[in-house]
């Protein structure tokens, strides 16, 4: 098999996925709310109906699975309703995942997730015009977010592989609350805050040529943004999407 996963290695796939979502943060904090971006009143996009930002992600994501994004098992769409087919050759990506996988997608969360309770967090209040640039950044974001949170797919698989006969009688009886139990390590997480909100102070600071001065420049974003999201939201979501995964597994 041209891809193996293993514990290790998608723990590891996890950590480089920090650094994509942290300079994500970075890139939307530059703009303030733009409040515009995300009312449908607003917009009025001829053949359209939506806001802004909507618009930007549906029509972006029609452009890149024509590219063939969405033929990777790690990507899921925010609109997978009427997305055109892929119409480039195909490449064969490893098929570690039960067929099931394909039913899964919680895009509806993370979108909400994003707009309710992130972005009031990220984004000072203001207005500078450039929603359109506002909307590429939550696009990049959003994606970041929704592949790391997805990627518990592949985490339950490889848990799975390595204790079938711990896995299979609480998938048999669904029993949610053990699988929850049984796939999370608390120490892990414990881990993964502390190193999300260390990479974000430090990729966040002020880099200059007088090292007398680094890191006691203004900061691009509030590091403790990177951990809450990832403490409230981006972890636990992880945690559903693998348990979604999981009582899919056996049939
Ligand atoms: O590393 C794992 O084992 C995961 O399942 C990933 C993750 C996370 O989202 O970071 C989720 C659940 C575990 O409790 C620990 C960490």
């Amino acid at each position: 098999e041209e891809n193996v996963y293993t514990l290790a290695s998608v723990r590891e796939d996890l950590i480089r996925q920090e650094d994509t979502i942290i300079y994500g943060l970075i890139e939307r904090a530059k703009f303030p709310s733009n409040s515009h971006t995300y009312d449908e009143k607003y917009a009025q996009i001829p053949g359209f109906s939506g806001s802004l930002v909507e618009f930007v992600v549906k029509n972006t994501e029609d452009v890149q699975a024509k590219a063939g994004r969405y033929t990777n098992p790690e990507e899921n769409p925010f609109f997978p309703e009427n997305l055109p087919p892929t119409s480039v050759p195909s490449y064969p990506f490893s098929q570690f995942l039960h067929p099931g996988a394909a039913s899964i997608n919680i895009n509806k969360s993370v979108w909400k997730m994003y707009l309710r309770d992130l972005l009031p967090l990220l984004a000072t209040s203001g207005d500078d015009g450039n929603y359109a640039q506002t909307a590429a950044a939550d696009l990049s974001l959003l994606q970041a977010i929704s592949r790391r949170i997805h990627y518990g797919k592949f985490v339950a698989e490889v848990k799975f592989r390595d204790a079938p006969q711990d896995y299979e009688p609480l998938i048999r009886a669904k029993d949610r609350e053990g699988l929850m139990k049984l796939l999370t390590f608390a120490s892990v997480e414990e881990t993964v805050r502390k190193r999300v909100e260390k990479k974000a102070t430090v990729f966040g600071q002020e880099v200059g040529l007088d090292s007398d001065n680094d890191g006691k420049g203004k900061s691009k974003f509030d590091p403790t943004v990177a951990s809450r999201l990832y403490k409230n939201w981006v972890i636990p979501l992880t945690k559903e999407v693998q348990v979604e995964y999981l009582l899919r597994r056996v049939d």
